[in-house]
């Protein structure tokens, strides 16, 4: 029925102020006003029509995603919307496209690692759209290995340019996003030659195409890699591959604030680490981390409200159906997605504010939380990223057959979601990151270089490996400082047993390869940690609202509690906790998934997303799901008309046997 709020009794059932969680989820009142108006704003645009983009052809999709992307920018400056705003339009239009590679990964690269005469030359034309970006730095043979990328910029003293060259074919790059159809330069990442030697990698503004008619410059082969995954989905970006044959930029488009290349061709290094090319990289996994929590929470909301509408079974004597969302299995893989939402939004809040700080410190010339910062954001990048891809396939399981359907929502989301594993880091590799940082913090123990900051924990390291869990009955596990003591000592004895078994080898790199996926198990093991301690740390602050701090209480420790149940192995082989207090924190688990229930839709509502961005038929708000269902099927093309094209060809010679003689 038309109008009528199917959900509404789940709604009644909430026992806390869904308006108050919405400013926790946003942030702060001014985030979620911003949220609100903008989504609205964008549901109600024609422009920003979405339905139907699985039934475009690659052309029409991409002259589409140009339309939204230029109109976007018009209303960002024709209502000179702030940053915030138009950051909010673009999520909104839930459309990838060359805008996220210009604002994201250009603009912050010049910003970055652009003097300052460099910053203003280019951000002037950058920040106006009178030139267009993209970040090229992967190539057909490397991407995880920077170090190994292929593609040159040799110096020519002679006419004060570097002459970029790509040698081999493995050198091409490839995969960069707006690279392919839309950017007019790029910041390409090549290794910096002079006077025959070898810098290493260092990042070039080049420009790629023409300004009068967007024709490749000489010297310059470049175009689109091709489709990908899914339907619509990520095949809305022109994701590119370039090759140069002996292309000549100016002296001065060298990025040189972290170093440079004089006009006698000298390399000139500065004292800042090297690793701070790679910047662009780190603020951008911080991010993912926070986008994180919206994939994952747009997933969440679809697969519970269809679990409240959605009835199968338990009906006594006629009566009505059991609700799927009650069954205790449907529970036990949905809450602590539910969970991990929120656990991703705080997470991603903190990671925020360290970023800034270390930012911060970096332009003070302070580099002390750099490798922390770069552990952080890669292993949070790695672990929230692998969480919600799993995490949006595991919803369209919970939807039954109807999640298959690409009007659930979820297919595409997945889609367009999975490649977060593998760019900004593939994930494996960024846990080594981490991995590596452990082990060195861990060599460093007992050196009186006290641990700080998220490897503060291994200070303890004495008491954390000796204590034995203190959790006699299942109401223990509401402690925090039990819970933060258990996942601190599963952590600790993790990376102190890779230390111990690196410390047989010889050669310590060999060591490292052949320990690599305990490494990453212990990498893993201290992410989860962070998660914990941080979601632990928001319900001990002040948190307002009617009944919002009891619900945020009951998911932390469902999120904390199923990392538990979920890697128990790691927990009792660390001896972490006993079979007896595991089995403790499954019978907890249970009865907080009972307290969570009645709440379940109203937690889904407080994320505040329209049906335009959930683009669903099964997390519709009004939970009118079956009308639609119908209303969505037959509007496919293929029920254009009631006997199919193919008919005469095809299904009548079949039916009438009347083939033309088949010769063998
Ligand atoms: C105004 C309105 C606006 C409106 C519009 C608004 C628009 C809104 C915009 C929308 C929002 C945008 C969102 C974008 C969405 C995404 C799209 C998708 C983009 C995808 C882009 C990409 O996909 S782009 C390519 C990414 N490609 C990688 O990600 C390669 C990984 N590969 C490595 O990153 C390195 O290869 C790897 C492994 C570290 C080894 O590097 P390596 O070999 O040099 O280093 P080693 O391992 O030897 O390590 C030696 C020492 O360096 C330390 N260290 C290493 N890295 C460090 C670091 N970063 N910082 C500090 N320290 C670091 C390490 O910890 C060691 O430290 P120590 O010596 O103390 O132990
Ligand atoms: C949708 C999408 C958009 C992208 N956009 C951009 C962009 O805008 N700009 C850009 O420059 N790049 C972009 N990329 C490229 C992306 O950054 C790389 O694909 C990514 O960094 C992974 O590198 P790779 O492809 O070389 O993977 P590989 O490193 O070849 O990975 C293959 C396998 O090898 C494993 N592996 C690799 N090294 C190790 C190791 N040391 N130890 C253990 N296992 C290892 C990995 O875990 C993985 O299983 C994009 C990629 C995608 C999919």
């Amino acid at each position: 029925m038309e109008g009528v709020d199917h959900l509404a009794d789940e709604r009644n059932k909430a026992e806390f102020n869904v308006d108050d969680m919405k400013i926790i989820w946003a942030g702060s009142r001014h985030a979620f006003d911003v949220s609100n108006r903008i989504s609205r704003f964008v549901a109600t645009d024609p422009v920003f029509e979405k339905s139907n983009r699985a039934l475009m052809t690659r052309k029409e999709l991409f002259k589409n995603t140009l339309k939204k992307s230029v109109y976007a920018w018009k209303i960002i400056k024709e209502l000179r919307l702030s940053d915030e705003e138009g950051i909010k339009l673009r999520i909104f239009m839930d459309q990838p496209g060359f805008l996220d590679l210009h604002w994201g990964m250009f603009v912050p690269a010049i910003k970055g690692q652009g003097t300052e005469e460099q910053q203003q030359k280019w951000l002037s034309l950058a920040n106006k759209m009178q030139i267009i970006g993209c970040y090229a730095q992967t190539e057909l043979g490397h991407g995880s290995n920077v170090q190994g990328l292929e593609t040159t910029a040799t110096f020519d003293p002679k006419t004060d340019q570097f002459i970029m060259h790509s040698p081999t074919q493995t050198s091409s790059k490839w995969w960069p996003g707006g690279l392919g159809k839309v950017s007019t330069h790029a910041v390409v990442y090549a290794r910096l030659i002079t006077n025959g030697k070898d810098h290493g990698v260092h990042g070039f503004i080049v420009q790629l195409r023409s300004l009068d008619d967007h024709s490749p410059l000489p010297g310059i082969t470049i175009g689109d890699i091709g489709m990908k995954f899914g339907n619509g989905a990520y095949n809305s970006m022109d994701n590119g591959f370039l090759m140069f044959n002996q292309f000549r930029i100016p002296r001065d488009q060298m990025l040189m604030r972290l170093s440079k290349v004089t006009r006698e061709g000298k390399y000139i290094a500065s004292d800042v680490p090297r690793q701070l090319v790679y910047g662009t990289m780190v603020s951008v996994r911080q991010t993912i981390v926070s986008k994180a929590s919206d994939a994952l929470a747009r997933a969440v909301c679809i697969a519970t409200r269809y679990s409240a509408v959605r009835r199968q079974f338990g009906s006594e004597n006629g009566g009505i159906e059991t609700q799927v969302i009650d069954y205790k299995t449907q529970q036990n893989r949905l809450f602590p997605l539910l969970a991990s939402a929120y656990a991703f939004r705080f997470v991603g809040e903190w990671l925020k504010w360290l970023y800034t700080d270390v930012t911060q410190r970096l332009e003070a010339s302070d580099f002390v939380t750099l490798p922390e910062a770069h552990a952080c954001t890669a292993g949070l990048k790695s672990m929230t990223t692998s969480a919600t891809s799993d995490g949006i396939e595991e919803c369209r399981k919970l939807c039954g057959g109807h999640g298959y359907l690409w009007c659930s929502g979820l297919p595409e989301l997945f889609a367009v979601y999975v490649p977060a594993c593998t760019y900004e880091g593939d994930n494996v590799v960024l846990q080594l990151q981490v991995a590596r940082f452990l082990m060195k913090t861990v060599s460093q123990l007992g050196s009186g270089k006290a641990p700080a900051g998220t490897t503060a924990y291994m200070g303890r390291a004495q008491h954390l490996l000796q204590c034995r869990s203190g959790v006699q009955k299942a109401e223990d596990w509401l402690n925090p400082s039990m819970v933060l003591e258990a996942f601190e000592s599963r952590a600790l004895r993790m990376a102190i047993t890779c230390a111990k078994n690196l410390s047989k080898f010889e050669n310590q790199e060999q060591g490292f390869s052949e320990l690599l996926a305990d490494l990453v198990e212990a990498a893993i093991a201290h992410c989860q940690l962070i998660v914990v301690s941080k979601f632990i740390a928001k319900i001990e602050g002040e948190i307002e609202g009617k009944g919002v701090k009891k619900q945020l209480k009951n998911l932390c420790y469902i999120y904390a509690l199923h990392l538990l149940h979920k890697h128990l192995g790691d927990f009792l082989s660390t001896n972490s906790v006993t079979p007896e207090q595991a089995s403790l924190a499954s019978h907890q688990l249970r009865s907080l998934y009972s307290q969570v229930r009645p709440n379940a839709v109203a937690l889904v509502d407080a994320f505040d997303y329209t049906d335009h961005y959930l683009g669903s038929v099964l997390g519709r708000y009004d939970g009118n799901v079956y009308p639609k269902l119908f209303e969505e099927a037959l509007k496919d093309p293929l029920n254009d008309s009631v006997v199919p094209d193919g008919y005469h060809e095809y299904i009548r010679p079949l039916i009438k046997q009347n083939f033309p003689s088949a010769k063998l």
